[in-house]
């Protein structure tokens, strides 16, 4: 029986690994539940999956708990988390939370040598160096959610790293791929949110439609996969059935397809080297789906894709920057406080006016990823 923690239960990812448990009641058990502020579908989760540790955000919100909480024991704020998820009592950490904040939870998880379902793509953005060395000095390890990564973990299967000429990510291209640039200067939120192929989280949906999480997934594979920025390639494909691909020397092509869903790669990363069954996916039907379609990206169109892209190349305490600089920008545009355009131009200018710090600790970085996030939400 594995034991699972859930840091970031009640959003898109980890409900649907609450999704994968219960269908798997023989193989996952729930030891951990940690939530934000909806404090209503995480009663609901305590009641079904009756884990034994529970953390919140806030205190005041402790009292909401009352009464619900079986035999779990609850806790509220950041270092509560990072304590009880070294717990021994935890096998399998899915890090399901959005943003940089999931920095500080994976490095403990880390520290106590856990296996970890990564979904929170930010940590390594931010901190790539930090927490793939942390995880060699600790005995860690860090195992792809993201559907893209999970097709390259699947794909490099049986083969080695040396024998790889390149990873091939693929891109939807988000909400506006089909609109004009004169167009974009009067997308509005609800657009944006209009993801064409996955339901997902908001931040994820917006980095999608600017074509930042491609650049923030870009990064992703360069510390996952230990490869090189010149040996990673972006590719437009529509139909999000090839979740990516890997060439090899050789010109061997492998790749892992299905049906967007994001179950898939969360079982996984929780089975991970084996299989299990998944009922509740729909199968790929590639005579159904017909034609399969692939455009390359374009600079002037993707400008966060490339900003992503030069930021992880610089590497120091670029990519904290252009990451935080990101987040705050997704923010605004929530809040409808800034265009869609003015997220790039937000990044652009945090990376122009930042100096550098070649090889940035942790403690660095947090301090770049809070000072980037002041000067952009000052603006
Ligand atoms: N959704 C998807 O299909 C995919 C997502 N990803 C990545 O996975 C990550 C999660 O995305 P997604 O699930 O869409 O995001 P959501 O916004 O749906 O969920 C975020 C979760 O984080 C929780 N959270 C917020 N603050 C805290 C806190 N202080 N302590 C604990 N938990 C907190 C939220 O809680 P609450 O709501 O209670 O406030 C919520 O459960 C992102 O990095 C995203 O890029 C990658 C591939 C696909
Ligand atoms: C499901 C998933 O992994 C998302 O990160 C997805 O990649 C978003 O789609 P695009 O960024 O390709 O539009
Ligand atoms: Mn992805």
């Amino acid at each position: 029986m594995k034991r699972i923690a859930i840091i970031g239960s009640t959003g898109s990812i980890g409900t649907q690994t609450l999704d994968v448990i219960r269908e798997h009641r023989d193989q996952f058990t729930v030891e951990l539940l940690a939530c934000g502020r909806n404090i209503s579908l995480l009663k609901e989760q305590i009641a079904e999956f009756q884990p034994n540790i529970v953390l919140i955000e806030r205190k005041e919100d402790l009292s909401r708990l009352e009464g619900h909480l079986g035999q779990a024991k609850a806790y509220a704020g950041e270092e509560a988390m990072l304590e009880t998820l070294m717990s021994p009592s935890i096998d399998f950490v899915m890090n399901a939370m959005v943003g940089a904040r999931g920095l500080k939870p994976t490095m403990s998880a880390i520290k106590a040598g856990k296996t970890i379902g990564i979904a929170n793509k930010e940590t390594l953005v931010t901190a790539g160096h930090i927490v793939t060395d942390a995880c060699k000095k600790y005995g860690a390890e860090l195992i792809a959610v993201d559907s893209e990564h999970s097709a390259i973990l699947q794909s490099l299967r049986g083969n080695k790293m040396s024998e790889v000429e390149r990873i091939i990510v693929t891109a939807s291209g988000g909400s506006f791929r089909d609109w004009s640039y004169d167009e974009l200067k009067n997308a509005t939120l609800q657009d944006a949110l209009k993801h064409p192929n996955w339901s997902m989280g908001q931040k994820v949906t917006i980095d999608s439609a600017t074509m930042m999480n491609k650049g923030l997934e870009v990064i992703e594979a360069r510390w996952l996969f230990d490869i090189d920025y010149d040996h990673i390639d972006v590719l437009i494909h529509r139909e999000s059935i090839i979740h990516s691909l890997v060439e090899y020397k050789d010109k061997s092509v492998m790749a892992q397809l299905g049906s967007p869903d994001m179950k898939v790669a969360i079982q996984y990363a929780m089975t991970y080297p084996n299989r299990l069954e998944l009922h509740g996916t729909e199968r790929l039907n590639l005579l159904e789906v017909g034609k399969l379609h692939f455009e390359p990206t374009d600079k002037d169109r993707h400008r966060c894709l490339d900003l992503a892209i030069e930021a992880g190349r610089k590497g120091g305490s670029m990519p904290t920057v252009m990451n935080a600089a990101n987040e705050i920008a997704v923010e605004k545009f929530l809040k409808e406080e800034l265009s869609f355009l003015e997220i790039a131009e937000t990044v652009e200018k945090a990376l122009a006016t930042h100096t550098q710090i070649s090889h940035p600790s942790i403690e660095e970085v947090l301090k770049v990823d809070e000072e980037t996030r002041q000067r952009v939400a000052a603006q």
